[in-house]
């Protein structure tokens, strides 16, 4: 029985997962549209700024697994949800988490950690990515230490994108913060528009990011990773 829609603006696959706790694995992608931040960097801002509104459809769970069925028949077994901020839905994403796992999916999915759903504790690799200074947006601390104390540690990811030393400071901060949850550094892409090959400019993001981890001890247990798909695939859609 279906509570309510999900609204979604894409979905693809089988792809791989570039980021993140799930790096290299095989996966299909739903990406909700709406967010309740509008990071300066958004790589995914067409799911809020109006620019694709008219692709945004109304689906019910039941329909939404459907066609990730017509897309990839049997080729997947794992689904990541992403946005937007997936973490804006309610029973409906409950229902389409539950859906998926009587099919015997393992499910992924992103949100950068403004909002609480009970459902999170269904999904079996929560990534919440709390925004750095580069963003714009404003981290409410009170509400991230509320959500990360309902979560099992073993069962969900930081993840912080950084850009520059500021961003590397607040991520310090952030892993300081919650020391048992397990911790990775994304670098940031600064211009998720460009066309072309950016692997090179990626690749000097990440020896900048890994020699700023490497000479500080602060930063001994986190795992600091460039976006794997944007390394191969550059900033092509639906990947
Ligand atoms: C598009 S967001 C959607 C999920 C959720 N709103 C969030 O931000 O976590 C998915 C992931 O992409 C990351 N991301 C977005 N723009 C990026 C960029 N320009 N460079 C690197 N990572 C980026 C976000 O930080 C987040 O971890
Ligand atoms: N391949 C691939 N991996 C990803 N990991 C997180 C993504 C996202 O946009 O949430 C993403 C994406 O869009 N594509
Ligand atoms: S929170 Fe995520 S989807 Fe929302 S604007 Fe920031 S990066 Fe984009
Ligand atoms: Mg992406």
């Amino acid at each position: 029985m279906s509570r309510g829609k999900i609204p979604v603006i894409e979905t693809f696959g089988p792809t791989i997962q570039g980021e993140g706790m799930v790096i290299g694995r095989k996966t299909m992608f739903v990406r909700t549209a709406g967010c309740d931040y509008r990071c300066k960097w958004c790589d995914s801002a067409f799911t809020w700024d109006g620019s694709e509104k008219h692709r945004i459809r109304m689906m019910e769970p039941a329909e939404l697994f459907e066609e990730l069925i017509q897309l990839a028949g049997n080729n997947f077994d794992h689904v990541t949800i992403s946005g937007g901020n997936p973490a804006l839905i309610g029973e409906a994403m409950n229902d389409f988490i539950m859906l998926l796992q009587e099919h015997g999916m393992k499910i992924g999915l992103e949100t950068q950690g403004s909002k609480w759903q009970d459902w999170f504790l269904l999904v079996d690799d929560l990534t919440i990515s709390p925004k750095p200074p580069s963003s714009g947006m404003e981290t409410n601390f009170e509400i991230l230490d509320e959500i990360i104390a309902r979560l099992n540690p073993a069962a969900f990811s930081l993840k912080v994108v950084v850009f520059d030393d500021h961003d590397f400071a607040y991520a310090k901060k952030v892993h300081k913060r919650y020391p048992a949850a397990n911790f990775y550094l994304s670098v940031g892409n600064a211009n998720p528009n460009e066309k072309g090959d950016i692997s090179s400019r990626l690749l000097k993001s990440l020896d900048w990011l890994w020699g700023k981890v490497i000479e500080d001890p602060e930063m001994n247990n986190v795992k600091a990773l460039p976006q794997l798909h944007a390394l191969v695939w550059a900033n092509k859609r639906g990947v």
